[in-house]
């Protein structure tokens, strides 16, 4: 039998690295033992962010509710888990998950994560449920005087069917805005064809092609064309190029700067300066904070017209915090916030902290005074509880390597912001290394 385990497992291995979802298992400490290509792409983890650490370090008390330590706490497996979260890279990215737990007889061993990537249906789906009211410059909440300067830009362009590169994080617009510069398009371009740029796929830019063989009149938008392969984008340059001839709108997206792309070799110089005839910058929701309660207000009037939910605002003390808060998924964080906060809701017609989901809860909890729920998020186990001192160690270990961090760690400050002296934090962190 022993043997038989060993003449498979160059098979298991190249399975797992090859395969096309993402595989994260680990020990029943939480200690990650096989992570697969995949799962580093989905994630934008390396290997040796992870070694060694046991998820409760990587994801416990920062980002959203790990299904693995929920699996390896309960026992049970979980399946179809969708999940939409913003990865270490900013990118935003949608999982289907089955989790399951692993038994050695009845011992429970562990715990694997199958991942299916469903980022780029995800985004399809979303330009359909879009399509159903074409999107146009109108719709576009723009209070913040940046904003406004986006949207006259953008007619701009509009008007001088120009190229246009949209410049802007993950969910600030770009997709909203490249619509509304086809739909008001005079004359009109018939098609809005998205490329949607999220995987390398080496037949992407053949499809496009024959998607178009046959149309005359259309808008091309090149969503995330920094995503791309570098010899991918020399071959959506190339098909560009030979597009370029007839009366074509082309738009194209990227989520940083773009000489900062072109230097760390992530976008082709020539294919940033096809687009860049009109170059639109979209600020972060957080460089432009106006917008935040406006559009809350318009999404939640949107909602309530469309699933007939009664939701007509927020509490001042919700406010404040959505006035705070970073927002790192900018106004698709805060769309998807305020339909799982709603979604769970009957009569209620303000949202109140109480009613914000707990991972929002957690990731806002050091904004202001709100009171801190690490333990509610803890205390979830049924079974398999850890050893106390362990549990706090780790603990421990996270949140003061987390506090050093945000003070470029710097002792001084760390201690302050912790409330304890220099020494004692020195010593701590000693202890803890031991
Ligand atoms: N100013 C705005 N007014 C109204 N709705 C907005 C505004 N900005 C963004 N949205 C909405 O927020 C969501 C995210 O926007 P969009 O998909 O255009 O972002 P994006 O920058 O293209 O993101 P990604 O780079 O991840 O594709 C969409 O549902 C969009 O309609």
């Amino acid at each position: 039998m022993k043997n038989t385990n060993r003449l498979l497992l160059p098979f298991y291995s190249i399975t797992v690295d090859k395969a096309t979802i993402g595989i994260h298992a680990v020990d029943k400490d939480g200690k990650t033992i096989i992570y697969n290509q995949k799962m580093k792409e989905i994630e934008g983890l390396s290997l040796e962010d992870i070694k060694d650490r046991s998820i409760l370090e990587l994801f416990k008390l920062d980002q959203e509710e790990s299904t693995l330590l929920k699996v390896l706490q309960q026992g049970i497996e979980l399946l179809n888990v969708k999940q939409t979260y913003w990865n270490r890279n900013g990118i935003e990215i949608t999982t289907i998950n089955d989790t399951y737990p692993i038994y050695d007889k009845d011992e429970l061993v562990g715990a694997v994560e199958l991942a299916r990537d469903v980022t780029v249906l995800e985004k399809i789906q979303q330009s359909y449920r879009k399509n159903s009211f074409p999107a146009t410059f109108n719709q576009i909440i723009a209070e913040s005087p940046s904003m406004k300067t986006v949207i006259s830009t953008a007619k701009k362009a509009t008007n001088a069917k120009l190229p246009v590169l949209l410049i802007g994080e993950t969910g600030t617009g770009k997709d909203l805005i490249a619509e509304s510069i086809h739909n008001e398009l005079f004359p009109t371009t018939g098609l809005f064809y998205t490329l949607h740029c999220h995987n390398s796929d080496s037949l992407l830019i053949q499809r496009l092609v024959e998607d178009l063989e046959n149309n005359q009149l259309y808008t091309i938008f090149c969503e995330r064309i920094d995503l791309l392969s570098i010899p991918l984008q020399q071959k959506l340059l190339k098909e560009l190029i030979k597009l370029s001839e007839g009366n074509r709108q082309f738009i194209a997206s990227i989520g940083d700067d773009p000489v900062e792309l072109i230097a760390s070799g992530t976008l082709l110089k020539d294919l940033y300066y096809f687009f860049s005839s009109f170059t639109i910058r979209i600020p972060p929701l957080r460089k432009r904070r106006e917008d935040i309660l406006p559009f809350t207000t318009s999404y939640l009037a949107l909602r309530n017209e469309r699933f007939g939910s009664v939701m007509e605002g927020l509490s001042t003390e919700v406010e404040d915090l959505f006035q705070q808060y970073e927002w790192p998924g900018n106004l698709r964080e805060l769309e998807l916030l305020l339909d799982e906060t709603t979604s769970l809701t009957t009569t209620e017609n303000v949202i109140t902290f109480d009613m914000l989901p707990l991972h929002f809860r957690m990731k806002s909890s050091n904004i202001g005074n709100k009171p801190n729920v690490i333990t509610d998020f803890i205390v979830h186990a049924e079974k398999e509880l850890l050893p106390l001192d362990r549990f706090l160690h780790e603990t421990e270990v996270y949140y003061l390597e987390k506090a050093m961090k945000i003070h470029d760690n710097n002792i001084t400050k760390t201690a302050s912001a912790l409330g304890m002296s220099r020494q004692s934090l020195q010593y701590r962190l000693r202890k803890l290394k031991k």
